[in-house]
């Protein structure tokens, strides 16, 4: 797992180490770690590196600073560097003077930017950094756009401008980039937003001690291998924890069966199903024992409930009914809106560990949605007292205790119908199994959106869609994938 921190966090951990190093010295470091990566994408993309053409886009901060003297480093490799300068009178000096003792070339005009940007091999983003304030401004948007045009790719410097480094909300215009270099710690934005960011290099400036303990945390196959339910050799079909499934109705069978199968195939052991779809269930799912109400389910140790449940006076019920066996519940899809209609049974849900899996529509019905998605889950997950799994390409999970974090899907090609069905199953099962609401959260959210990945194949190549009853079949070799990293 790895650690993610806010602008104003690593603003506050530079200060510092900035008092203790001689001026300019973090500036440099972060400088010849962009160089690096930038000398390294160049050479894989062109095949070499002296003579290639770099383009810097540098705006009016510090963030511009970084990207001149980075293009300094390039020029001492060879490389024709362009600095375009957004805000010409306020150009970081010292990365000005140093690409001009290198002989950079160095314009003002955006539209000679235009032009030394569509015959650029690669272009540096050093528009703005943490510091930026709203979307970009005219001049930036119509370069960033040249180079997406070109299909010229975007080096980002720190953050990819245009898109907020805390929310990771984009604007349109916002820079689009094949890479991001960033320095002391990851930020919000290269988790909310993964795509607008490529793969993330970290360059490290020295800020570890001096940040606190991370606010975010982002999960890795190891940690979910490491807790992922898998028996031992006394364990029978109880011990490893059974999980009910009360989903899925007369009109909405096939919540039942996504959730159920599901959870069949993320532990071994034991899946109850309780409701009207038991016949459609028992028919796909053999093994799993289906009977019409929760009070006829036997015991389990947890429940899944809400998929294709529905919002009358039953499903109310059947929520009621499973909050009160006092065990952990998962409550997804109709038990959102019922928890949003009826007070009562939010009082309840306080009193017993719950994982309400909202989408974005699902979470305004129990909470306020900002912009900033992670406060606005750890807010709901505090007031409520219960823990918020926010689905969304990054899906966040926040505990009633403060700790979040934020799972970035490697693919989009879970936005499929009936794919939270799926991950409610998932969720539940772990419940059973005896993690708790974060853990199965953020441990099912890895291994939905792997199962995702393979049964697109975009592990392969560009990928097709992938059905929810596809996504489900994938859940085997999503957690044998996930378990090797042991
Ligand atoms: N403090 C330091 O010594 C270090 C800072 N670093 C860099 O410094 C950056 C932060 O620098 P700053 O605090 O100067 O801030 P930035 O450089 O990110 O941005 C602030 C400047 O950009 C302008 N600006 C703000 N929003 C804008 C927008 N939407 N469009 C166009 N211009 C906009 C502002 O007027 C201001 O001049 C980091 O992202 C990182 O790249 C690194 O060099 C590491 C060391
Ligand atoms: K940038």
């Amino acid at each position: 797992m790895y650690g993610v921190w806010t602008p104003e966090q690593v603003r506050a951990a530079e200060e510092p180490v900035l008092a203790r190093t001689p001026e300019g010295a973090l500036m440099r470091r972060a400088a010849r770690g962009v160089a690096q990566v930038a000398l390294a994408e160049l050479e894989r993309r062109t095949g070499g590196i002296a003579g290639r053409r770099v383009v810097v886009l540098a705006g009016a901060g510090n963030n511009g600073g970084d990207g001149l003297w980075a293009g300094y480093e390039l020029r001492r490799r060879g490389v024709a560097v362009t600095a375009v300068l957004l805000s010409p009178d306020k150009a970081h000096p010292a990365g000005l003077a140093a690409l001009g003792r290198q002989k950079g070339r160095v314009v003002t005009a955006v539209e000679h930017g235009v032009s030394a940007v569509d015959r650029a091999d690669l272009v540096l983003d050093a528009i703005v950094g943490t510091g930026a304030r709203g979307g970009l401004r005219p001049g930036a948007a119509t370069l960033a756009a040249a180079a997406a045009t070109a299909r010229v790719p975007v080096l980002a410097v720190d953050t990819p401008s245009g898109v907020d480094p805390l929310t990771g909300v984009a604007a349109d215009e916002a820079v689009r980039a094949a890479r991001t270099v960033t320095f002391g710690a990851r930020k919000p934005v290269h988790v909310l937003a993964a795509p607008r960011c490529g793969p993330v290099t970290l360059v490290d400036i020295g800020l570890g001690p001096e940040l606190p303990p991370a606010p975010i945390t982002v999960l890795e196959d190891a940690d979910v291998a490491a807790r992922w339910p898998v028996p031992g050799p006394f364990d029978d079909k109880y011990t490893q924890g059974v999980v009910g499934i009360a989903a899925g109705s007369r009109t909405y069978p096939g919540a039942a069966v996504l959730a159920s199968g599901a959870a069949a195939l993320a532990t071994s052991g034991m899946v109850r199903y309780a409701g009207s779809a038991a016949d459609e269930v028992r028919a796909a799912w053999p093994e799993i024992v289906a009977t019409d109400t929760v009070g006829e389910a036997g015991r389990v140790q947890a429940w899944v409930v809400g998929p294709g449940l529905g919002t009358d006076d039953a499903g109310a019920q059947t929520l009621a009914d499973v909050l009160d066996a006092g065990l952990p519940v998962l409550a997804d899809a109709d038990a959102v809106t019922l928890l949003g209609q009826h007070a009562e049974l939010r009082e309840r849900a306080r009193e017993t560990p719950v994982l309400v899996t909202p989408h974005a529509g699902e979470f305004g019905r129990i909470a306020e949605l900002t912009d900033d998605r992670v406060d606005s889950a750890r807010r709901a997950a505090a007031d409520l007292g219960l823990t918020v799994l926010l689905k969304g390409n990054a899906t966040i999970v926040a505990a009633p205790d403060g700790r979040v974090l934020v799972h970035p899907a490697g693919s989009a090609w879970l936005a499929t119908a009936g794919s939270g069905d799926v991950l409610s199953g998932v969720a539940g099962a772990l419940l059973a199994a005896g993690l708790d609401p974060w853990w199965a959260g953020g441990c099912a959210a890895l291994v939905h959106a792997r199962a995702a990945e393979i049964g697109a194949g975009a592990q392969e190549g560009p990928g097709s869609p992938v059905p929810a009853s596809h996504v489900q079949r994938a859940l085997p070799a999503a957690i044998r994938q996930v378990r090797e990293a042991r």
